[in-house]
Parts: structure tokens; sequence; C-alpha cells
């Protein structure tokens, strides 16, 4: 699924006007119908109080439209406007009078801290004071009221993003913010619900269609691509009846080092696990036995090193390449590391430890094959890139440094990011659960083992990731969070690989629709 800015969506917003030939007013009938939907499905005529609170603009139109259908409709609401300003938007407008139709209740003026309502813990409260066209930061009374808001323990459900988040601009001020339980988006969801120090403000969210202009939809490059379920399916390479193990490679995994042999058992396992034809690990001479014994199916180069790596030879030519994973910085492995990298026409994953060097010998950094996955956590990634202001800094300069250095850069997280260039793929997988030691491990085995069966760069990153996390999801399914070990994620790899082609169960309105 796409993600568009802003300026986009009023762009999709005038291009469907056009092409459909309806009124401004008509598309907010469509959108307010949605979220009037959405919750007289869920509510079912419960006479719980609803307390709307509309902004002037066209967030405060659609809760409008939202209130005059509920009181339509037989449900207790209460429509307060957050009067902040006089230019009041025209739909708004439109949609203040038509309220009248429906009730002798005006909408209450709210002009200050003296107007803010009593709210039951049983309420429902809307919030529809702004959406995406936030220009500024909320200050004064509005400010205040957000916090009443956010202080009161009712149920808040965010009209197409939390008032004073803005979709895709960094947060001004936290205590500006709606904290909702639950937004209920147009469209398309918004960038700023899947970075850290936004997300928390959105909770879980819907996508409503209204039906925007399918072709500027189509063709129009988004800010980044959200990647669940449906763009997994498609990255799937189906196996061919007389294939046989060359044609899905040869990984080499670099890894490990007294104290740290787990990172390359892990790693290899789980090249394994995903459909590497063959996995070759090569580890200082402590590791031996350790992978002979743990993982059968690998063979094994060991350094002439008992603990650590110093020199990596191999006789064959690897498929892909994946380094790092507990290598430590031993100034001989630094210089290994620097060596194996003048292989420019491997694939290489390089993640912990060899991310580490790069930060440390920066001048390193150009020597990186073309189009290398690195896989950095995002203390890693402060390493590399230095300190960011904000998320949206952050994905500014990574970025940059992926287009400096061409290569992909994996920022793993609760929405894991991958960058490639100026581009942004969100990952839908995943979970707490996750944050466990090896977990990273498990992943970059995870995209060496795809690189090496002939996905791209980029293809072995996003899809990597998908599967792993959703490996993840699994485990955690059958364990809880707190369980969840590296190894259940690499288990579970086979469940996600196989969860790919199963029909989500639908839900009861959508087996209704059939
Ligand atoms: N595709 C679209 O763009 C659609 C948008 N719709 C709705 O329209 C919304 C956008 O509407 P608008 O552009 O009218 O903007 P908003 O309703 O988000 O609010 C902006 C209004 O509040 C004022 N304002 C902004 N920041 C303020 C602040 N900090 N303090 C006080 N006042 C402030 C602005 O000057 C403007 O008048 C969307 O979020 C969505 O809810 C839907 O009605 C239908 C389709
Ligand atoms: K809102």
């Amino acid at each position: 699924m796409k993600i568009f800015s802003a300026e986009q969506l009023y762009e999709a917003d005038k291009i469907t006007i056009e092409k459909q030939q309806i009124t401004s007013e008509a598309l907010m009938e469509r959108a307010g119908t949605q979220i009037f939907n959405w919750l007289h499905q869920r509510l079912n005529g419960t006479p719980v109080p609803i307390r709307i609170f509309c902004g002037i603009g066209n967030n405060g139109g659609d809760g409008l439209v939202v209130g005059r259908m509920l009181i339509e409709h037989g449900y207790n609401v209460i429509v307060y406007v957050v009067n902040c300003s006089d230019k009041r938007s025209k739909n708004f407008l439109i949609n203040y009078d038509k309220i009248k139709n429906v009730t002798k209740k005006w909408p209450l003026l709210m002009k200050g801290e003296s107007d803010f309502p009593e709210i039951n813990p049983e309420d429902i409260i809307v919030d529809a004071i702004f959406g995406i066209g936030l220009n500024r930061c909320p200050g004064g009374w509005v400010k205040k009221l957000i916090q009443y808001l956010n202080e009161s323990k009712a149920f808040k459900l965010a009209i197409d993003i939390p008032s004073g988040l803005y979709s895709n601009l960094p947060l001004e001020d936290t205590e500006a913010v709606l904290k909702a339980n639950h937004t209920l988006t147009f469209q398309t969801p918004k960038l700023s619900f899947f970075l850290p120090e936004t997300a928390s403000f959105v909770s879980n969210f819907d996508v409503l269609e209204i039906g925007l202009d399918i072709e500027f939809l189509q063709t129009t490059e988004p800010i980044g691509q959200l990647i669940s379920k449906l763009e997994a399916q498609r990255f799937y390479k189906p196996r061919e009846k007389f294939d046989h193990k060359g044609t899905y490679g040869h990984t080499l995994i670099v890894s490990g080092s007294y104290g740290k042999m787990g990172a390359a058992v892990l790693s290899t396992t789980s090249a394994y696990r995903i459909g590497a034809g063959m996995v070759t690990a090569f580890v200082p001479k402590c590791g031996y036995a350790i992978i002979q014994t743990t993982i059968p199916e690998a063979m094994v180069i060991t350094d002439k090193e008992d603990d650590y790596l110093s020199n990596i030879s191999f006789d064959f030519e690897p498929s892909a390449i994946g380094i790092g994973m507990g290598i430590g910085k031993n100034d001989t492995t630094v210089a290994a590391f620097k060596k194996i990298l003048q292989n420019k026409d491997i694939p290489f994953v390089i993640d912990a430890d060899a991310l580490n060097i790069l930060s440390e010998n920066k001048a390193m950094l150009k020597l990186l094959p073309k189009n290398s996955i690195l896989t950095p956590h995002p203390g890693e990634l402060k390493r590399l890139i230095g300190e960011w202001k904000n998320d949206y800094e952050k994905l500014e300069k990574t970025k940059k440094f992926s287009e400096k250095y061409e290569v992909v850069v994996i920022i793993k997280g609760a929405y894991t990011i991958t960058v490639y260039g100026d581009k942004l793929y969100i990952n839908t997988t995943g979970n707490p659960g996750m944050g466990t030691a090896g977990s990273g491990d498990a992943l970059s085995g995870v995209i060496t083992g795809l690189l090496s069966q002939g996905y791209d760069a980029l293809l072995a990153s996003v899809f990597g990731v998908y599967l792993h996390g959703r490996a993840g999801d699994i485990a955690a399914g059958q364990l809880g969070y707190e369980a969840v070990m590296a190894g259940d994620v690499i288990d579970n790899l086979s469940e996600a690989y196989l969860d790919l082609f199963v029909r989500e169960e639908l839900s009861s309105e959508e087996s209704a629709e059939k």
C-alpha cells in the first residue's frame, strides 16, 4: 500500500473532484459516511454518549457529517465546535447548516477552557479537531483541550489523523497531540503512523477507502510503501520442478568469535531455513565443532585463529555473503573484513560488528560493494550517520547515506524501514517479542539466504524483513511475547512462507457483503 504526503492527498482530492465530476462536499459526505459505517457496525445502536469535537476546517466538516448521521440513527450525540479561528472552511459551513436539519440541539461552541465539558470514562470521544491541514503546533486553550481529552479515560477515535500530528512532518510538541485509542484514516495511512516518535499517538488504525481517483493513486510515486502480505506474495519466486540445490545458491556466513558462536549458529540456520541451497559458515576454530554438531547440513571453514577471525579465505564463489554477526572488532578482524569487501561482484549483507567496524573506520564505507545491504538497529545507525533531531531527519540522513554509498539500509525497529536511495519501504510484521538477542542474526541469515536464491538486494531486504517479522508473529502467537527467542523465529520461517498463501478469514462484515 502506498503512503502519500498531505500535499499529494490534496492533489488526489482535487483530481477526484474533477474527474468524477463531484463536489468537494460530496467527497466529504463519502468520508463521513465511511466513519459512520465503521462506528455503526460496532455500536449497533448503543446509547453511549458520543462526543464529537470538530475543528473549523474539513476535518471538522467530517466530524459534522458523522454527527449528523449518528443523530439520524438515534445515537446519543453531542457535537462541539472547537472555535479556534473564524476561518471556517466552506464544507465545514455547509455541514454545520445541515446538522440543523436533524436536531434542534446546535453544536456547542467552545471558545476557551470554561467550555470544556465533563467527560465520563464510558463516553466515546471523536477527534475531528485537526486533520492533515494542521499548519502549526496547537497552542493556547486548544492545546489544553487536547491535554484535557488525553486525561480522560473515554475511548478516543481520531478521524484521519490524531489532532496535533502532522502527516509527514516532525512533531514539535508531544504535549499538543491527541493520544487516540484508534485512528480511522482516509485512503492511505500517513507516514507519521509508522515512526517511533509519533506512532504511539495513532494506536491501531484502519484505512477507509473514499474512492479517490484510481489513476492518480496508481501512477503517483508515493513517499513510502507499506509492505504487507499482499506485497510479500508478489515478491515470492516459485520454485521450478527441475531446480536443484545449485539453483538456490551457496551462501557464505562469516560470523562468530569466542563466546559468540550462537550468532553464527542462528544466522547459518536461518539462511538454510529461508531456502539457500548450500550454506558454508566461516568461523574461528573454536566454532568448528559447534557448527558441525548443531547444523549438520552446513559446511564449515575455519580461520587459523581459535577465537576470532583474521583472514577470511574460501575456495568457492559464494552467491551471497552475510558478515558481521558476533565477529568482534579485533584489529585483524577489521583487516580481514576490509579484504573480503574486494569481492565486488558478490552481494553482501553487513550486520552487527561489521557495522561497528564501518562506523569506526568511515573510510571503509567507500569500499562497500554496490547494493550491499546494511542492517543497523537505531544505535548502530546513529554511529554510522550521526545524531538526528527527529525521525524525519533520521530518514533524510539515511536516504543521503544510501544514495552516497549506493547501499540498502534496513533500519530495524517496530516498523522496520528499508531505505533504498530516496525510497522507503515500511514493514508491517513483527512484534515486541522479537526484541531478543539473536533476532538480528536471524534476519541477516534470512536476507543472505534470499540473495543467494537470486532475489535482488531490495527484494531480499523487504521480503526478508517481512518473512522474519511474520515468523516472529507466529512464534509470539504460540508462545507469548516474553517467551519468544530467536530460535523460535527461525523455527517459524517455514510457517511464514506457508502463510503467504493462506487466505485471510473474512470478517463477518465482509462475509455478509459476499
Ligand atoms: N482527500 C482529502 O484531502 C480529503 C480530506 N478530508 C478531510 O479534510 C481534512 C483536511 O482538511 P483541511 O485542509 O480543511 O484542514 P484541517 O481540517 O485539518 O484543519 C486545518 C484548519 O485548522 C487551522 N489550523 C491548522 N493548524 C492550526 C492550529 N495549530 N491551531 C489553530 N488552527 C489551526 C487551519 O488554518 C485550517 O483552517 C483531512 O484531514 C480530512 O479529514 C475529507 O473530508 C475528504 C477528502
Ligand atoms: K483528527
